[in-house]
């Protein structure tokens, strides 16, 4: 409708001078007449300018005070043509909202005596603000001062309107060209191909909003770790390292070297670089002791420990690899100043040459934490676990004795899990031997309580995921991480 009419209008005419008037001229409605502008000048079919006008409208007191009155003037109307009224008797038969302001102008227009009795100055008025609210919203003109005082009333107020002046353009015709957008089967089959124009690409179209933004569920618990971890006042340990050395992975954890854990058939070593170019030779010293011969009331495993086993690169194989270097940190700066407890905790990534099932992959993450302090025991290692477990849900732990190199006693955790109806394996845990610690200078009486345990574990068992694949690795479907917008730890 208006397409025709403005293309129409334009072969006989040289100019559409204001959209507003041509859309009153013609029935249509403005908004619709914008719209074939801006669309018309996008194709070239019309050349348009803006114009803008400052027009006054009423406000929504402005237009309320059109249909029913001034406030004045019907607070006048409610005064008696004789005798008076009692103040609060006429507050009860005005709108509240317009008493005050009533009363007001009223009094002001010397229309009625104030008091505690109200009664009328004069038998007849007229309302002229309602006669100027009415001529404002005609469109017709007003006098200056009687639109300043409308405006401090807050009964009127400017809008600026938008619209155009319009002309042909270069690409004018009277009737404007459909093109297509489609190559569709019907316009190949019938040949109308070789004759239908094409619409052109408008490569700055806006396309579909992106549906990204989701964390994945393994980054979604990893952060409702970190925050319980924090609670309990630990801090992260800086584990930006994948690629470590034997010896912090192993040897400083008094792994002997011949453990099958070292053997390539579960660890990765690397090729490029092959060794690591520098360790601490003091405390490697003292590693290469511990393990030979023991000290600090060990007998040590009694083998010949190689230098170049220890200098071997590898992916490491878990983020106590992390925990060796942190431990030995603290206690060096305790040798040269004072020893200071310290809680610490690691979230990240590692490698394992595995053979990939359902349950296992060659890369997962560990969480693990630890508790570094003067005469710390068993008990408090089982403590701190209730604390930490309870936090994820699991307030039900058993636990069973374990082996590991570098912790005795060692104790794996058990959880009761309620959806599946039975224990399941949760984690690792000891307090780390004096062979390790004390060879890196920490005093006797300094104890270590820590444990780990993968992050997939509980991701899998919180978001009912059974087969690992579906969560990392290069089979993960992306939608999975739309599908799981919530963490549930801790609520359970
Ligand atoms: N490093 C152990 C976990 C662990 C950490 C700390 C103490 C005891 C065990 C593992 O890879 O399973």
């Amino acid at each position: 409708m208006a397409e025709e009419a403005i293309l129409g209008y334009l072969q006989n005419h040289e100019e559409i001078s204001d959209s507003g008037q041509f859309a009153t001229d013609h029935g249509l409605d403005h908004s619709d007449v914008v719209n074939v502008i801006k669309s018309l000048h996008g194709f070239r079919y019309v050349d348009a300018q803006d114009i803008k006008r400052e027009t006054d409208v009423l406000t929504e007191e402005g237009e309320k005070y059109a249909e029913q009155g001034s406030p004045e003037v019907q607070l006048f109307l409610a005064v008696p043509a004789e005798g008076s009224i009692l103040k609060e008797e006429l507050q009860k038969l005005v709108d509240p909202a317009v008493f005050k302001i009533g009363c007001s102008q009223a009094a002001k227009n010397k229309w009625v005596q104030m008091g505690n009795q109200i009664s009328r100055k004069v038998q007849h008025v007229e309302d002229r603000i309602k006669d100027l609210l009415l001529q404002i919203r005609d469109g017709q003109e007003i006098d200056t001062d009687d639109k300043k005082s409308l405006k401090a009333r807050k009964l009127i107020a400017v809008q600026t309107w938008k619209g155009y002046s319009v002309r042909k353009g270069p690409d004018y015709a009277p009737i404007r060209r459909r093109t297509a957008t489609d190559l569709t089967r019907e316009y190949l089959q019938g040949g109308d191909w070789r004759n239908i124009e094409f619409k052109e690409y408008n490569f700055s179209a806006k396309g579909p909003p992106p549906e990204g933004g989701h964390l994945h569920p393994l980054n979604k618990v990893k952060e409702r770790l970190k925050d319980i971890f924090r609670l309990m006042n630990f801090e992260e340990m800086p584990t930006n390292r994948y690629v470590e050395s034997s010896f912090w992975n192993f040897d400083a954890l008094f792994q002997p070297q011949q453990h099958p854990a070292r053997d390539s058939h579960d660890t990765f070593f690397l090729k490029a670089p092959e060794t690591t170019k520098q360790l601490p030779e003091d405390y490697v010293e003292l590693v290469k002791r511990v393990h030979e011969s023991g000290g600090y009331g060990s007998r040590g495993y009694g083998y010949d420990w190689k230098r170049e086993e220890a200098n071997k690169n590898l992916l490491r194989t878990h983020t106590t690899a992390i925990s060796s270097r942190m431990l030995y940190a603290v206690a060096q700066l305790a040798k040269q100043q004072s020893f200071t407890p310290k809680r610490y905790f690691s979230i990240d990534r590692v490698f394992r040459n595995e053979a990939v099932d359902r349950t296992h992959l060659a890369e997962f993450h560990q969480i693990e934490g630890l508790v570094c302090d003067r005469g710390l025991t068993l008990g408090h290692l089982i403590g701190v676990l209730q604390d930490f477990f309870s936090r994820l849900g699991m307030d039900k732990l058993k636990f069973k004795p374990a082996y590991n190199p570098y912790t005795e006693p060692s104790m794996e955790i058990f959880s009761y899990h309620k959806g599946l109806g039975k224990w399941v394996e949760i984690g690792n845990s000891g307090m780390f031997r004096p062979e390790m610690l004390r060879p890196m200078g920490f005093s006797e009486d300094v104890n270590v309580i820590a444990w780990g345990l993968s992050l997939e574990r509980p991701t899998m068992i919180l978001y009912g995921i059974d087969n690992i694949r579906e969560l990392f690795g290069h089979k993960v479907d992306l939608a999975l991480v739309k599908r799981n917008p919530l963490c549930l730890i801790g609520i359970q």
